[in-house]
């Protein structure tokens, strides 16, 4: 089997409190990504999914553990270096927020294009053009601001400027929550197509299990800042171990869930 393409070993982060005491949001959670799989991370609101997501991207840094790509050590923030940083991108859960409102698609595109490739303006320019089609955004909308796209728009240029560093990876949190059912699953399938074609690694993070069975090969399940299960998405939606899985699984509605038929 091909080694891991990310490696997380032993995760911790704690948090301190206005009030100075110190909260534990991850609590010792380990695990590997492969290349060109997901691997779906589940857990109730409040379980440190995104304290994980954001460890993994270099955001914030970690209270101990250990983070490897490629099989060397990752530091965060400011620290990691800009290839590193290259190859681990970040989509959000809020599309429209996580695009700068005063910036035209077009310099949202650009933006990393430059800083990470150095390329020349006419370069650039057909990079932007490329990626637009990539996401399957008309053309025009690069001289549009956020404000002018829907919900489901920003999220494919959100996808569109992760793509632009042309990582190996790509932490997507909660990518489709904010979106209504049609749009979700046209975002699902984009992100799909994009790692067939391209072998990334997804780490996949959602509330419930009904995304996560349609994207992931793997998942891992998060209760209070803890791994509680991992495997399979098959093998767990089958035979799910863990009292609290099965309570998430009981909550999906039936009809959305192929398994189910
Ligand atoms: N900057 C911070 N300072 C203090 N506590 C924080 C901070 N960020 C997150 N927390 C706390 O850490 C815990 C985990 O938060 P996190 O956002 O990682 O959970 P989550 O599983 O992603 O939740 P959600 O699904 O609602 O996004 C929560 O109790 C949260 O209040």
């Amino acid at each position: 089997m091909n080694p891991p393409v990310l490696e997380a070993k032993q995760l911790n982060k704690t948090y301190r409190m206005k009030n100075g005491t110190p909260f534990a949001a991850v609590k010792n959670v380990s695990f590997s990504l492969m290349k060109g799989e997901t691997l779906g991370i589940v857990g109730e609101s409040g379980s440190g999914k995104t304290t994980v997501a954001k460890m993994i991207a270099g955001m914030i840094p970690v209270t101990s553990g250990d983070i490897a790509m490629d099989g060397k050590l990752l530091s965060a923030g400011a620290k990691r270096p800009l290839a590193a940083k290259r190859h681990i991108q970040y989509i959000f859960q809020d599309p429209v927020s996580s695009l700068n409102p005063r910036l035209k698609v077009w310099d949202i595109l650009a933006e990393p294009l430059k800083l990470y490739f150095k390329l020349p303006q006419q370069e650039v320019d057909s990079r932007v053009d490329q990626l637009l089609r990539d996401v399957g955004l008309p053309n025009h909308y690069k001289l549009s601001y956020p404000r002018e796209l829907s919900g489901g728009q920003c999220q494919r240029v959100g996808i569109a400027r992760a793509l632009a560093a042309e990582p190996s990876i790509i932490v997507c949190d909660e990518p489709t929550s904010a979106l209504d059912m049609t749009i979700q699953s046209q975002i699902l399938d984009l992100l799909k197509e994009l790692q067939q074609r391209r072998g990334i690694s997804y780490l996949f993070i959602a509330h419930g299990l009904e995304v996560i069975y349609s994207i992931s090969q793997r998942v891992m399940v998060m209760r209070q800042g803890e791994v509680v299960e991992t495997g399979l998405t098959q093998a767990i939606f089958a035979d799910p171990q863990h009292a609290y899985t099965q309570s998430l699984i009981q909550a999906i509605p039936r009809i959305d869930i192929p398994y189910f038929e």
